[in-house]
């Protein structure tokens, strides 16, 4: 299978490199020439379990090059997703698959507009990864969940060769029948914990300890789940605490969620996609989020506060 990623990023990385390795034709885009210039000079490094393995990627700074692909893969940050779907459209065929497994809701609403709902298929995953050099990523992968779908809910038969690429690269990937559910039920999971741990500068170990956090933790995700809920969203949890718990299932009390490792970098973080789609989405239902409304306000202030130093 011939698979672009937009965004060589984290998460990128980890899963162009582990679907490169299985025998996929992979081409990573970021336009951090650094980056790119390392992993054609030496093939992408995977570090998991702390064991160092190098596979051979083909990276670019854009597209321009490049052929119809095909998947797609969307993985810059939310907020920059219209940017990189405007230089889509080289590697974007008439059978182009093309997926954004970013977090967050609204995504699939840019890549209709950019390349036609006929070729727009979503996804969430649970895979992790941490960019830590140019041409070098951690990558937490073991028993990671990815769920991918049609936005008609159809198992289609371009879902399951998909989700069969992904498996044969060793990611758990499953085709759901109720994407929007699955898309809400990876959001609540964020909406437990990202902005906390963002506003309070906490790793997990430090955010779970605290009552308080978790009282203010559950409130958001109960406020998330009732938008849901209004909207008719069949999600797979129905008690606040599941994605409270989920949110940190597998991982070291040293890790620090998206939210907090953007705030650290001194970039603007993805809470109008996470906490801010849970607000609009509740003013248009009727459904009050005071709790997610101020932790929007929270993050902001402090991504104001940055801008400004
Ligand atoms: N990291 C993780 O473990 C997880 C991440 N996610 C989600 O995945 C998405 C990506 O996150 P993550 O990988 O952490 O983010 P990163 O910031 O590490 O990666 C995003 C990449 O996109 C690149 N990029 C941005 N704009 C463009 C553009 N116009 N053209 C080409 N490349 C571009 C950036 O590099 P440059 O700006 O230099 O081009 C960067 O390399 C987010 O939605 C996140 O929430 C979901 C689950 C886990
Ligand atoms: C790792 C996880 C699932 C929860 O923190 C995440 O998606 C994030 O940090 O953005």
């Amino acid at each position: 299978m011939k698979i672009c990623v937009l965004g060589a990023g984290a998460l990128g990385c980890a899963i162009g490199g582990v679907l490169a390795e299985s025998g996929c034709e992979v081409t990573l885009v970021t336009r951090n020439a650094a980056h790119v210039d390392a992993m054609n000079r030496e093939g992408l490094c995977l570090v998991e379990d702390g064991v160092e393995r190098r596979v051979r990627v083909h990276a670019a700074t854009d597209t321009a090059a490049l052929e119809p692909m095909d998947l797609v893969i969307v993985l810059v940050k939310s907020f920059d997703t219209r940017r990189v779907m405007a230089m889509a459209s080289a590697v974007v065929g008439p059978d182009t698959v093309v997926m954004s497994l970013q977090n967050g809701l609204g995504h699939e609403d840019e890549l209709i507009a950019a390349v036609g709902r006929q070729r727009v298929m979503a996804g969430k995953t649970y895979v992790g990864g941490v960019l830590l050099a140019p041409g070098q990523v951690r990558i937490g992968v073991k028993d990671k969940e990815t769920l991918i779908g049609e936005l008609d809910g159809t198992l289609s038969f371009r879902a399951q060769a998909v989700a069969k690429a992904f498996e044969s690269a060793g990611l758990r990937c499953v085709v759901s029948d109720n994407i929007l559910g699955t898309m809400w039920d990876k959001l609540l999971v964020n909406v437990a914990t990202g902005a906390l741990a963002g506003i309070t500068g906490l790793t997990y170990g430090d955010l779970y300890a605290v009552p308080e956090i978790e009282q203010t933790a559950l409130a958001a995700v109960a406020e998330a789940m009732a938008v849901a809920q209004a909207q008719g969203v069949q999600l797979s949890m129905t008690d606040p605490r599941q994605p409270w718990l989920k949110a940190s299932a597998g991982l070291p009390p040293q890790f620090k969620t998206s939210m907090l490792q953007s705030l650290e970098k001194g970039s603007v973080t993805e809470v109008d996609f996470i906490n801010g789609a849970v607000v609009r989405q509740g003013e248009r239902l009727g459904v009050p989020t005071p709790v997610n409304r101020t932790l929007v306000a929270c993050i902001k202030g402090i991504e104001r506060r940055l801008h400004a130093a």
